[in-house]
């Protein structure tokens, strides 16, 4: 387990600018070591605020697209091409753009597809194309993702994984899927916490102002069942990537000194 490194920036675009660099340095670094680069992809405003910024950044074709693999780390249960499937958002912010493998783009099955309606077989599916791919070195049965980012919800939802819901619970399965969730679709398909904790970095998102009482609940002790974004943590390094707005509430013995 890795402790919550904070870095706090002045507004949510020079976040998402930021964490794009920060990203496109991650991906070319363990292109450069291993050949390619494994990266969890999270839904939501911010990821797909960051996922915009990467589009228009200038390091952007440093990236060798056909040698990353992106895996999701939730997915709400809706047809194919639903508006508000993260995969569909993410291709619009800017997957649809770049020259990625089809083969190494993971999208977690849609309701529409060969599991039909049937969540739990799709979550199923989803850990076993992991499986699949995590190699003898690897954790948890999940392959070691240089960086896995997690979205930050107002209620400290991370992934598809809501205060005191089941799936929060799990210690077992890698993906699960998720019934009534409180936030709109209620059927989701969600890494679970054993799945998270096995990526190498961490990466948490939050800007805005209505997450700024999550972020000091989740930083200040509280257990990962009431706030599930206090059981997130990568395997050598977990880091808090805020605005402002969203580091408001923080305790002043949290908040990073030299904050740009
Ligand atoms: O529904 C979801 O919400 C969270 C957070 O989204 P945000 O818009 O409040 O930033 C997201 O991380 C997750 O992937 C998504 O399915």
């Amino acid at each position: 387990m890795s402790a919550p490194q904070l870095v706090v920036h002045r507004d949510k675009e020079l976040m998402a600018q930021a964490a794009a660099a920060r990203l496109i340095t991650k991906i070319v670094d363990a292109q450069a070591t291993r050949g390619s680069a494994s990266v969890v992809l999270t839904g939501g405003r911010n990821g797909n605020g960051l996922l915009t910024a990467l589009g228009t950044a200038p390091a952007r074709d440093a990236v060798d697209w056909s040698r990353l693999d992106l895996w999701w780390g939730d997915e709400r249960f809706l047809p194919e091409g639903d508006p508000e499937r993260n995969v569909t958002q993410a291709r619009e912010a800017l997957l649809d753009r770049v020259p990625l493998d089809p083969a190494r783009v993971h999208a977690m099955p849609a309701s529409d597809g060969p599991y039909g309606a049937d969540v739990d077989a799709a979550a199923a599916a989803y850990a076993e194309e992991l499986a699949a791919a995590a190699g003898p070195g690897d954790h948890a049965g999940v392959p070691t993702f240089d960086v896995l980012m997690l979205g930050v919800g107002p209620d400290t939802h991370v992934a598809s994984l809501f205060p005191e819901l089941p799936a929060v619970r799990e210690t077992e399965r890698t993906v699960v899927g998720v019934h009534g969730a409180p936030k709109p679709p209620p059927l989701r398909v969600s890494l679970t916490l054993p799945a998270i904790r096995a990526a190498n970095e961490v990466w948490l998102l939050a800007a805005g102002e209505d997450k700024a009482k999550a972020a000091a609940i989740a930083l200040s002790g509280a257990g990962e069942v009431q706030a599930p974004a206090a059981g997130a943590y990568g395997r050598s390094r977990t880091l808090w990537l805020l605005d402002a707005a969203a580091a408001s509430e923080l305790p002043r013995s949290l908040y990073p000194p030299a904050s740009a």
